[in-house]
């Protein structure tokens, strides 16, 4: 893109003091302008923006927004009042400036998949990623397979960019139908616009090349921008595959199988799945246990003791569960806590920290693990059951 020059502007500037617009930090709404190829691949340039509507059924109309994200552009089918929300969103995110740290190559069985081209370690950012196209549940479900529906889903594709247009159409469609439709059931995750109805579908087309594992190295959030974020949770070699979990990964076998047969149309051959039957009802057994003892330690009147708080964890490790340990931290510090174990609380509080930046980004679940390990004995939970038992 073409914009503001920043060291022309902030190494010298001789209007500094004389007007209150910092000169350093020019409003990149109007400033940046955006270079996209029209089809003939002439350059030309597109302001980011929200524009539309270019159509609407009842109350869900389509906007665009084209220079959205360096020209990755933006499209939403949504309600004007939502669009209020998409316009107060950063145009330039600091988020696409991260290394090539994957590719996408064939993987057997599996369709296309990510391939990590470096060595990750637990923490490190792999694709943050904004949505191409938000699309309210609503206008998808109650509307499916309506003409006029799928008319105005197959014109909001003609208003992304070339380049995010080849991504979007180029994702796998699983389930037949409307091709446009069945790419958002294929590869939708749930985006909250908030209010009452602010439900939709976001996809990312970047992002759904990511394949599913039951106990995946990835773990995702969509943070409050509505960007998708994925990090590594475990160390990950050059060549392995990149996978993050479609499903809730403490259900046992069958019950995942099952799941991704019915949502994606596949029959889940994970290693986890893989098992000889032996260790896949060891594991199964594992998983069942956990059940209980959360259970137990949620109840705040339960018989809960230390040796059940590092159990608990122990089960998450021996079942590989590195994606999926933010909430397990927290009810292992509060429990210590509630036991009047300060120095375990303490340490459980940073590591549900650490999981939790990265399961969920820095949110109220986060703010209350800070709290709790710089203070334990201010604390709501300070000794809680001991109390309760006297
Ligand atoms: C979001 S897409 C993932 C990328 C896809 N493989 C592609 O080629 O674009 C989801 C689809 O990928 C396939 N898939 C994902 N994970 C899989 C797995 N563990 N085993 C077999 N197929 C899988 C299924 O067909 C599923 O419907």
């Amino acid at each position: 893109f073409t914009g503001w020059k920043e060291d022309a502007a902030c190494s010298w500037n001789p209007l500094a003091g004389l007007v209150e617009q910092n000169f350093c930090e020019p409003d990149w709404n109007v400033m940046i302008q955006t270079t996209l190829q029209n089809e003939t691949g002439e350059e030309h340039f597109v302001e980011p923006g929200w524009r539309g509507p270019h159509g609407c059924v009842k109350k869900y109309c389509l906007y665009s927004n084209p220079g959205f994200s360096n020209g990755k552009g933006m499209v939403a089918i949504t309600t004007e009042a939502h669009l209020s929300t998409l316009k107060d969103l950063p145009s330039q995110p600091q988020y696409l400036d991260v290394l090539s740290l994957s590719h996408v190559d064939d993987v057997p069985g599996k369709g296309l998949g990510v391939i990590a081209d470096r060595e990750l370690k637990r923490g490190d950012a792999v694709m943050p990623r904004p949505p191409a196209f938000l699309a309210h549940r609503r206008f998808l479900e109650d509307l499916a397979s309506s003409q006029e529906q799928q008319d105005l889903l197959e014109k909001a594709v003609t208003y992304l960019p070339r380049e995010t247009k080849g991504l979007f159409l180029g994702q796998m469609a699983h389930f037949g139908g409307h091709l446009i439709n069945d790419i958002f059931i294929t590869n939708g995750f749930q985006v909250d616009l908030g209010g009452p109805d602010g439900h939709h579908y976001g996809n990312y087309p970047e992002v759904s090349r990511f394949n599913h594992d039951c106990r995946p190295n990835l773990a995702y959030y969509i943070d409050s921008n509505f960007v998708h974020r994925t990090t590594a949770v475990r160390k990950i070699v050059p060549g392995e595959e990149l996978t993050v979990a479609y499903l809730d990964p403490l259900q046992p076998r069958i019950a995942r199988q099952q799941r991704a047969h019915s949502a994606w149309g596949f029959v889940c051959e994970c290693q986890q799945c893989s098992l000889p039957g032996a260790l896949v009802d060891k594991s199964d057994g594992r998983l069942w246990r956990i059940r209980v003892l959360e259970k137990r330690m949620e109840n705040l009147k339960a018989d809960v003791t230390m040796g059940d708080v590092r159990e608990l964890l122990e089960l998450y490790r021996n079942e590989r569960l590195d994606a999926k340990l933010a909430g397990v931290l927290t009810l292992a510090a509060m429990n210590a806590n509630l036991l009047g174990r300060a120095d375990d609380a303490r340490e459980y509080a940073l590591r549900a920290v650490e999981a939790g930046l990265i399961e969920k980004g820095d949110g109220v679940d986060v703010k209350s693990m800070r709290a709790l390990a710089e203070n334990p004995k201010a604390h709501f939970t300070w000794r809680g059951r001991l109390k309760a038992s006297k």
